[in-house]
């Protein structure tokens, strides 16, 4: 006989705390609250505005303040830009009580998870997380319940993690409809380095380069889908990228040394008329991009 999933069989948490409610926090609250995971879901957030739209528009049930909101809670996810994320943490460990996850979607690991454990009261388990995607907008506006389907979603245990905890946050992710992949701390911070960190910065650049010519006005105009395509994310929150690129500095200069030696090699090739290498070159991203378009495959799936 087919069992029939009842809303009450989904319910993974009884009260989440969202500390940050913008894009990603928002678009957690409305994955929460629209697939029914949470019985409730209470935002935390100073500006007032976009916490008055969270509750508007659903993505939390009310709001709260950190001392008035954390009692009791059972998931706890804080959803801050990376420059705030620990001193927020800081700021909530006399409200901690036994039993509450504590995870993080900011795009650095690195810090944050090391001090995290040490912070943290007898009972609270932290395990570090980022979501592999989102959108140039910031904002609670922009969020959206289904921003997860799909995408990656990187979750950080270190060697002391609670393997309760670590299975509770993957069956949040999974259902958000996104995939949980498993990575230490550094590693993540050098794998995000290379795809992500390093495309805002060259998207940026690409567009100051244009920016910077006389005649950038009627350049931007002409601008066809390729400039568009590369440069989309350069549309981004200045402030979160100035943290997110400071905060992995060692590994995004390294990823900075490897990009300058692909792009001499280009330059090599385009100076010397060396059609040869011009064409390997080429022919070698092309395989890469199209092999990213097709069949796409998940870390711990294979
Ligand atoms: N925007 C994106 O596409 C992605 C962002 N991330 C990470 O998600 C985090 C949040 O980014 P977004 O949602 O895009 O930013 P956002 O600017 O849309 O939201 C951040 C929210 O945090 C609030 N906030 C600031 N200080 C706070 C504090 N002390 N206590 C509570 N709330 C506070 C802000 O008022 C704002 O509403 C960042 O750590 C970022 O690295 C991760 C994946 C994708
Ligand atoms: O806009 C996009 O497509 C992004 O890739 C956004 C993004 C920004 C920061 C992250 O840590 C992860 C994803």
């Amino acid at each position: 006989m087919k069992v029939k999933r009842n809303w009450e069989a989904l319910l993974l948490f009884k009260k989440v705390v969202i500390a940050g409610v913008g894009l990603i926090g928002g678009s957690l609250g409305l994955a929460l609250t629209e697939r029914r995971l949470a019985a409730e879901v209470v935002g935390v957030d100073p500006n007032r505005d976009n916490l008055n739209l969270a509750v508007t528009m659903g993505a939390v049930h009310r709001a709260a303040s950190l001392v008035e909101a954390l009692p009791a809670a059972d998931l706890f996810i804080l959803a801050t830009p990376v420059g705030v994320t620990l001193g927020v943490l800081e700021m909530a460990v006399p409200f901690l009580t036994p039993g509450t996850i504590i995870t993080d979607v900011g795009s650095v690991k690195g810090r944050l998870v090391e001090r995290a454990e040490k912070m943290l009261p007898a009972g609270v388990h932290f395990i570090g997380g980022h979501p592999m995607a989102g959108l140039e907008v910031s904002g609670v506006a922009g969020a959206r319940g289904d921003l997860f389907q799909g995408a990656s979603y990187i979750l950080t245990p270190t060697k002391n993690f609670d393997p309760v905890a670590l299975q509770k946050l993957k069956r949040l992710v999974k259902e958000m409809g996104a995939h949980p992949v498993e990575l230490a701390a550094e590693q993540h911070d050098r794998l995000v380095a290379m795809i992500s960190h390093l495309p805002h910065l060259l998207a940026a650049t690409l567009v100051n380069t244009v920016a910077a010519e006389p005649s950038s006005d009627m350049l931007l105009q002409l601008a066809a889908g390729g400039f568009r395509d590369t440069t989309r994310i350069a549309a981004a929150n200045a402030n979160m990228w100035r943290d997110i690129l400071l905060t992995n500095r060692d590994m995004v200069l390294k990823a900075v040394r490897q990009f300058r030696r692909q792009l001499a090699e280009m330059e090599l090739a385009i100076n010397n008329f060396d059609q040869t290498a011009l064409v390997a070159v080429l022919e070698r991203a092309r395989e890469v991009r199209m092999s990213l378009a097709e069949n796409r495959t998940y870390l711990n799936e294979r």
